[in-house]
């Protein structure tokens, strides 16, 4: 079976089919190399196994191979039927629709390139041969998207074509003229700068990366250096898709990769440790870790892919890294003031950016036990999944939250601010950590109907034992400070956006806000 997928098109680099699942399939262990140091699989008894010795199995091993089989069959099954009544994949038309919006795409910069080529007066047959192309990476170029995932879209265009001027002003023009595209903003001060905007109501990341080459050639090796204008920002560019290249690659099985991490990607938003920017995981680290299980367990199906990442990263010695076996990978070891050090499969093998503090590492460990506990025995004879992705239930867990209440003129303003604002979350953590001791930061946003202004709010769970008289206004001008350090808020004072902070009980909560129901999309 082919798998044909849109980051397929222009690179050189084969990416195996998926396989047919090989029996025998166990239930919660596979032959593969002896997992790491510190790993067990599993609390519960182990007995030595005659095949691996030095490696243990789980005591589940000793029962009769023909029940394990059916329990392995029957709950993989059950996942996949609870996959299909979540929505998880999407339909066919959602699937069209994205496509479409690639191609779409796609032909805006077939028309941009040549004007741009045309404006800088270059030769007709230069303008005649240029192009320029996309390449989906992110969530969408693994084929694990969600009905609400983004699309992340690179650009790549020729060596005459800017960062500066020809994409951030020239495309950017263009594209605010089309009907498809609204909230389109830049975001020129990041590590990969991007476009972001909707396209018949996708949202899509569009970063920029500059060849050396008069056209974007039909095949295009993105591992190679020399290919790309030598500068870092469009090196780095392209590293989303290189990681996602080495990804598939390296999965021995493609659909049980991408059916596991659709699975653990709900699971993770289910239980609020899903956004980056609130200190918890985003789509690359689960995807490096969903496909470093999948690594070591070539053979196993879904369900045992399930168990075995909670027990696995249950146990894991954080901050040993995770790194996906691949010999060629030349890598420093993290300076240890990483929580969870990830490293990005390509070149220039960087650690994954992380905003994970001493709270947010606690709450992921706390759930990667929960989930351990849940799913250890896919035996037991009340074992369900759903069990596994319940909403956090935020307000039987704290009595306190920090409510962020963040207003501005219009949806346009709103929304422009909320994503300064939450940018900046990780120094408001921290001082949170130094005053509080710990801090769950809910990454689910709310709407406040009692609030006249356009508004989003947020509410973080302190911790139990704080003593709940945070000077908040204190910690609201720390915070501040760091808001409008740049120049973009600098007048935040005088603006229309404003940021309220207060300390509420769980029984001050608006009634049309329920924080244990699940999480919309961060
Ligand atoms: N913290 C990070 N460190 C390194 N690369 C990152 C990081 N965050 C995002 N990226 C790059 O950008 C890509 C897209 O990120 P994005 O936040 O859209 O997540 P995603 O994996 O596409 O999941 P989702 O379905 O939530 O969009 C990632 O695949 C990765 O290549
Ligand atoms: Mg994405
Ligand atoms: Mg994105």
């Amino acid at each position: 079976m082919a798998y044909a997928h849109p980051i397929h098109r222009r690179i050189n680099v084969p990416v195996p089919a998926p396989q047919i699942v090989v029996y025998p399939r166990t239930l919660v262990f596979s032959p593969g190399p002896p997992p790491p140091v510190g790993y067990l699989p599993g609390a519960i008894p182990v007995v030595p196994n005659p095949t691996f010795p030095g490696v243990v199995a789980p005591v589940a091993l000793r029962l009769n191979p023909a029940f394990l089989l059916r329990i392995d069959e029957q709950r993989t099954q059950e996942l996949i039927q609870f996959m299909a009544s979540e929505g998880l994949v999407p339909t066919p038309e959602e699937e069209m629709k994205r496509r479409d919006a690639m191609e779409q795409l796609e032909q805006i910069v077939l028309v941009w390139i040549k004007k741009v080529a045309w404006q800088r007066g270059l030769p007709k047959e230069v303008i005649d041969s240029t192009s320029a192309a996309i390449l989906a990476y992110g969530s969408y170029g693994l084929g694990v998207h969600g009905s609400d995932s983004d699309i992340d879209a690179l650009c790549i265009g020729p060596s005459f074509a800017t960062l500066e001027e020809d994409f951030f002003i020239v495309l950017r023009n263009m594209l605010q003229s089309r009907p498809e595209v609204s909230e389109i903003h830049c975001v020129k001060s990041a590590k990969v700068p991007l476009m972001r905007f909707k396209f018949n109501g996708i949202s899509i990341d569009f970063p920029y990366t500059q060849l050396q080459a008069i056209s974007v050639p039909d095949v295009v090796d993105i591992f190679d250096p020399h290919i790309v204008v030598s500068d870092e920002t469009s090196w780095r560019s392209l590293s989303g898709v290189r990681a996602n290249i080495r990804i598939l690659q390296l999965v021995p099985n493609l659909k049980n990769f991408q059916s596991m991490l659709r699975c653990i990607k709900l699971w993770a938003r289910r239980r609020g440790v899903y956004s980056h920017l609130h200190g918890f995981f985003g789509g690359i680290h689960l995807a490096i870790l969903a496909a470093h299980v999948c690594q070591r367990y070539p053979n196993a199906s879904i369900c045992a892919l399930m168990a075995i990442f909670f027990d696995y990263f249950s146990h894991w010695r954080w901050p040993e890294p995770v790194i996906l076996q691949d010999s060629s990978i030349p890598f420093k070891y993290p300076d240890g003031r990483s929580f969870m050090p990830i490293l990005m499969p390509c070149s220039p093998f960087e650690w994954c950016n992380s905003n994970i503090t001493r709270s947010t590492f606690d709450k992921i460990k706390a759930e990667f036990q929960q989930g351990y506990l849940i799913t250890r025995d896919l035996a037991r004879s009340d074992f369900n999944w759903i069990c596994l992705f319940e909403p956090f239930p935020y307000t039987k867990r704290y009595s306190h939250f920090l409510r962020i209440c963040l207003t501005a003129h219009d949806g346009d303003e709103l929304r422009d601010w909320v994503g300064w604002v939450k940018s900046r979350f990780r120094s408001l953590l921290l001082k949170l950590e130094t005053v509080q001791g710990y801090c769950d930061p809910n990454p689910t946003e709310y709407v406040d109907h009692n609030v006249a202004e356009p508004n989003v709010v947020f509410f973080w769970g302190l911790s139990p034992n704080g003593s709940f008289s945070t000077n908040v206004d204190s910690l609201k001008e720390d915070f501040m400070k760091s808001v409008n350090k740049e120049d973009m808020y600098s007048g935040c004072q005088g603006s229309p956006c404003k940021l309220d902070m207060l300390v509420v009980q769980s029984c001050q909560l608006p009634k049309h806000i329920h924080l244990d129901w699940s999480p919309q999309r961060d």
